[in-house]
């Protein structure tokens, strides 16, 4: 499975396209070509919802691909995952390799990144809520207008979904992984409000990007293979907390 990717939040993507678009094209051209060249005979791809068009369809379903423009925070990137999408297809075309992509939704979960300026948004809503909370202060500011929508898949449902796709999937077209519904950034703020018991307010700053709207896969082609997400996103944002207090290092 080629999980290694340069991989970042939306500032991170909008300050840093070079590396996004040039880091994952080449991760993608070594060890796609090179798995084939040692003769891998199996290999899942995997991608991302920001490969389709901003404006997409929601649910978007995977026919979405190439039908509009891309969000332009995070254009880089989505263009090296879409040429990674058409390598893998392009080896099951030309060579018969049974080489297939996935392209998961938001993902968090223990492991993750929880730098401020490069993180994705649930690590950073964990860390400054918690430090927040720490330092006793009155109010958190997030970013953009809290009005986007997102999805958001524990990383263990992600496992689960590569596994069964890897098991019982070996087609041309790509299929999307996620949970099946979303929430406006405003709400996720109240979750990891609450699993980290800060008492204060909540400011936007909107000056920072908002991104995509909305970005909700259509998740019934992986559903109809058998899948259900096991983990609830409060329950799973309480374990990622609790994962992040146990391993950090520095002063609670
Ligand atoms: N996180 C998300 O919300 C989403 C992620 N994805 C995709 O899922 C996959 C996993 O993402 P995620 O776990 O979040 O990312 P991480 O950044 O946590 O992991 C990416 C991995 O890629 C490795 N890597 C990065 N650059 C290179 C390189 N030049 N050569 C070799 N290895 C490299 C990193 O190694 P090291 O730690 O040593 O730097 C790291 O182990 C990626 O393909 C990503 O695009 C798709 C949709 C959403
Ligand atoms: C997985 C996906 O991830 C990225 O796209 P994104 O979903 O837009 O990214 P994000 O998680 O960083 O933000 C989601 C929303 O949340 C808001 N937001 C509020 N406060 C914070 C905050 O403190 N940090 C961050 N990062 N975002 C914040 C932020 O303004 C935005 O509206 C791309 O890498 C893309 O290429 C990709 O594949």
């Amino acid at each position: 499975m080629l999980a290694a990717a340069k991989v970042g939040g939306i500032m991170a993507n909008s300050t840093h396209p070079v590396q996004f678009l040039e880091d994952n094209l080449r991760i993608q051209l070594s060890v796609v070509a090179g798995a084939h060249a040692a003769g891998v005979e199996r290999l899942l791809f995997l991608g991302s919802s920001c490969i389709y068009p901003r404006l997409a369809p929601q649910p978007i379903p995977e026919s979405a691909l190439f039908t509009g423009a891309l969000e332009p925070t995070n254009e880089a990137y989505a263009l090296a995952k879409i040429a990674g999408i058409v390598q893998t297809r392009s080896y099951r075309r030309q060579y018969g390799a049974s080489y297939i992509s996935a392209m998961p939704t938001n993902l968090y979960g223990p492991g993750d990144n929880f730098d401020l300026e490069t993180s994705h948004v649930l690590p950073a809503l964990i860390r400054r809520f918690h430090e927040a909370r720490r330092d006793g202060s009155s109010a958190v500011t997030l970013w953009g207008s809290g009005s986007p929508r997102r999805e958001f898949l524990h990383v263990d449902d992600l496992a689960a979904a590569c596994l069964l796709l890897l098991e019982r999937y070996d087609g041309d077209d790509p299929v999307n992984i996620g949970c099946g519904s979303d929430l406006a950034i405003s709400e996720l703020a109240e979750i990891v409000r609450n699993v980290t018991g800060f008492r204060g307010a909540i400011q936007w700053d909107t000056t920072k990007p908002d991104g995509t709207p909305r970005k909700l896969l259509d998740v019934s082609r992986l559903t109809a293979l058998g899948f259900a997400p096991r983990i609830a996103l409060r329950d799973g944002i309480a374990q990622t907390y609790a994962w992040w207090l146990e391993r950090r290092t520095a002063p609670l």
